[in-house]
């Protein structure tokens, strides 16, 4: 098992360099062609089932080969598809062009050459004019191997200190295995105000509809042309002064989890719904965490307040104890009383949003390509694939070729919020794009490119690279490769986790016992705790963050949700006695923990007789001390740390630099021999001396269980 993991390592730090300099021809494999795509997944079935993983040396090597030859298989299809999808290269100059004053980038260490993460792991920022050098200190692989994949997607530089496009960037950095973030860098760019982008949220039936109606009735627009029918899941309000909000339709909790998971920061602020009659309820926290991950200021709306029943000191005070910090009680969330139905209150809030807006000083760079994010998209019988984008910054104009999420196209219409169709599009905007290849999702990132030959290479260069990381994640899984990352043992890492109960006062307690398995090693993180079934909004809470779902006294998910959850590979708990499920996190937190580094005396000698080597010749350095010693107790180990003690007190410590048995070099000594010893730093030993051989072992916590039911993890 351990050859397999050291070569499913090496093979896969070797495999993207393979893909240029290696042809693997396996004629028996169906890889060839069209299908070649098709074939993967049929291929890795037949291949990966059945072989034992277990010591025995020939499994070993089965395994090892099996492993080699599907890498190069799976590059192999890849390559293949990309010759089928993409058009012939002409060799291309980059054209030199005076991009203004250097992009300032968060600098970023370079690689080190034992990086414990895998390439698909690392993701590194990319922007306008970076040159291979940059990129090849971000990427840690070698300038010459960079430079010959540039040559490979049909660019030609002069020298590695050339600004390169951020397109070329990319296309090089998804060959050479990485991840890529653009820095759309305003740099130099003069920026303008821009109208805030708001989400809707809150509890089922509190009104979170009737409130998008009632503000989109203020909009001038609607007042203009009496009436307005809405065509894109987001609208614009334009208020008497000129400014103007942008509101997302769409997003429930779930699409908003999702956009977050993918990196989009569409939404500046979330207006939190609240029923005055109802006040907080388990949607209305789910809300609240989802916003609080995203790191958006809320905005609360009291709404239905021309009820009787309705109670809105009552949900202030609920919202305070969720730990809202609300204006009225000294805090910064503001609150507004309102009413969709009656239609009062949403001037204040308007002028709420507007005030919380100004305050984030929200601003874009108007002119240069566009940058947008995807919160819709849906197929179309007749006009294909349709993307509805909130514009982030500059001009997106009708006729440019776009690449969204892993998808490309030339627009062929461009419309606004009513369906007209339109020119062009600014920040903030919300926007539908027709003339995609293949449907986006949302939260995919929109960059204009500037032919289609690019858009088409981006295009196919992230849907290779998906689908490699789609390989490599199902080939480790299949091989258990271990994460090396916690081997220092001295960090403590997170575990996050969601609650969902029965009923609140059993959430709570879940919480409570759940943080006594806090430990020095595992941090428990409760990111969010609701009452009622386990649901998509809680499943993609939990991708966002990397969280375990904790389920307690209640039904089973349903069968979509587990199945979204298994997708994600997100762990889900179920239990009905707290013993069991505590058992179970215990046993989670103490697999996650990375192990604590400690010293541990392995053997005791003691010295009977004392060695100089001299005569030595110059330059093979100083005289040497030989400590002629009895083991009593334990093992010595070459590689080990020796302490010297004299009297109980220690005298020196210093690394083994020979241990020999009757002159011959050994690795280890057991108890009852002699032998002799070299400590480094160590010139005076004497008759009698205790040394001890120290060993550094990782000590992982144990999970404990008092026989009154206390638990706790032991480190
Ligand atoms: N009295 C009163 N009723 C309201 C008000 N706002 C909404 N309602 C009623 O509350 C009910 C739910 O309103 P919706 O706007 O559909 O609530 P929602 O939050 O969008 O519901 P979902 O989309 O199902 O989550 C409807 O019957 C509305 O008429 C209000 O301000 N006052």
């Amino acid at each position: 098992m351990a050859m397999a993991v050291a070569a499913a390592r090496a093979v896969s730090r070797g495999r993207l360099r393979s893909l240029l300099t290696t042809t693997v021809n396996f004629p028996s494999r169906p890889c060839a062609g069209a299908g070649a795509g098709d074939a993967s997944p049929s291929f890795f079935a037949s291949e990966f089932t059945g072989p034992s993983y277990g010591s025995a040396g020939s499994a070993t090597s089965v395994t090892k080969l099996h492993l080699i030859r599907f890498i190069h298989a799976s590059s192999e299809l890849l390559a293949t598809r990309r010759r089928d999808e993409a058009r012939p290269q002409k060799q291309k100059r980059v054209k030199k062009v005076d991009r203004g004053p250097p992009v300032e980038a968060p600098y970023i260490p370079p690689a080190r050459k034992r990086d414990s993460k895998s390439l698909s792991d690392r993701t590194i920022e990319i922007f306008e004019g970076i040159t291979i050098v940059e990129l090849a200190k971000r990427t840690g692989q070698n300038i010459n191997y960079l430079k010959q994949i540039l040559t490979n997607v049909g660019e030609k530089i002069d020298t590695e200190f050339d600004p390169i496009t951020v397109d070329v960037a990319e296309l090089i950095a998804m060959e050479a295995g990485v991840n890529v973030r653009r820095l759309h860098s305003d740099e130099g760019a003069v920026l303008e105000p821009r109208p805030a982008v708001v989400t809707v949220m809150g509890h089922v039936d509190h009104g979170k509809t009737s409130l998008l109606d009632a503000l989109r009735l203020t909009s001038v627009a609607a007042k203009e042309a009496g009436g307005i029918t809405q065509h894109l899941g987001a609208f614009v309000v334009s208020m008497p002064s000129g400014a103007s909000i942008t509101f997302l339709d769409t997003p429930g909790h779930a699409a908003f989890s999702a956009m977050r998971a993918r990196g989009a920061a569409v939404t500046d602020i979330v207006v939190l719904v609240v029923a005055a009659d109802d006040g907080v309820m388990p949607q209305t926290l789910e809300a609240i965490s989802h916003a609080k991950t995203a790191n958006v200021p809320i905005v609360v709306a009291i709404n239905k307040c021309d009820k009787p029943s309705a109670n809105p000191e009552r949900v202030k005070i609920q919202l305070g104890s969720e730990g809202l910090l609300l204006e009225d009680m000294g805090g910064d969330v503001q609150v507004v009383e309102v009413s969709a139905l009656g239609r009062t209150g949403l001037d204040k809030l308007e002028e709420t949003l507007l005030f919380q807006a100004e305050m984030m000083e929200l601003k874009a760079r108007i002119n240069g390509p566009a940058h947008a994010y995807v919160v819709e998209a849906r197929l179309d019988r007749g006009r294909g694939p349709l993307a509805t984008m909130i514009m982030q910054s500059g001009t997106l104009v009708s006729g440019q070729y776009v690449v969204v999420g892993a998808e490309w196209g030339r627009i062929r219409a461009l419309r606004d919020m009513t369906g007209k169709v339109i020119e062009k599009a600014w920040p903030a905007m919300p926007v539908e794009i027709e003339g995609l290849r293949g449907l986006p999702m949302a939260g995919d990132d929109v960059i204009v490119v500037e032919t289609e030959e690019r858009a088409r290479m981006l295009s196919t260069g992230r849907k290779e690279k998906m689908e490699r990381d789609r390989l490599r994640k199902a080939m480790e899984e299949k091989f258990e490769i271990p994460d090396a990352s916690g081997e220092e043992g001295s960090e403590r890492v997170e575990m996050p986790i969601i609650i969902k109960a029965d009923v609140q006062g059993t959430a709570q307690a879940v919480t409570d016992s759940l943080k006594s398995l806090n430990s020095s090693q595992v941090s428990v993180n409760i990111i969010h705790i609701g009452v009622g079934p386990i649901s998509q909004s809680d499943v993609d809470l939990a991708q966002a963050c990397g969280a375990c779902i904790v389920g307690f006294n209640i039904r089973s998910p349903s069968l979509p949700i587990s199945l979204a959850a298994k997708q994600a590979n997100i762990k889900i708990c179920m239990h009905r006695v707290i013993y069991h499920l505590l058992e179970d996190m215990g046993k989670l937190i103490v697999q996650k923990a990375p192990g604590m580094l400690e010293i541990q005396v392995a053997g005791e000698g003691e010295v009977l007789s004392i060695f100089q080597l001299t005569g030595r010749s110059k330059s093979k350095g100083p005289d040497v001390k030989i400590a002629g010693i009895r083991i009593v107790d334990g093992r010595f180990t070459r590689s080990a740390t020796m302490r010297l003690l004299r009297s109980g007190e220690v005298v020196v410590e210093g690394s083994c630099l020979s241990l020999k048995r009757e002159k011959q070099d050994v690795e280890t000594v057991d108890k009852g021999n002699e032998c002799g010893l070299v400590i480094q730093g160590c010139d005076d030993f004497r008759i009698g001396d205790v040394i001890q051989c120290l060993e550094q072992v990782k000590r992982k916590p144990k999970f404990v269980s008092a026989e009154n039911g206390a638990v706790r993890i032991e480190c």
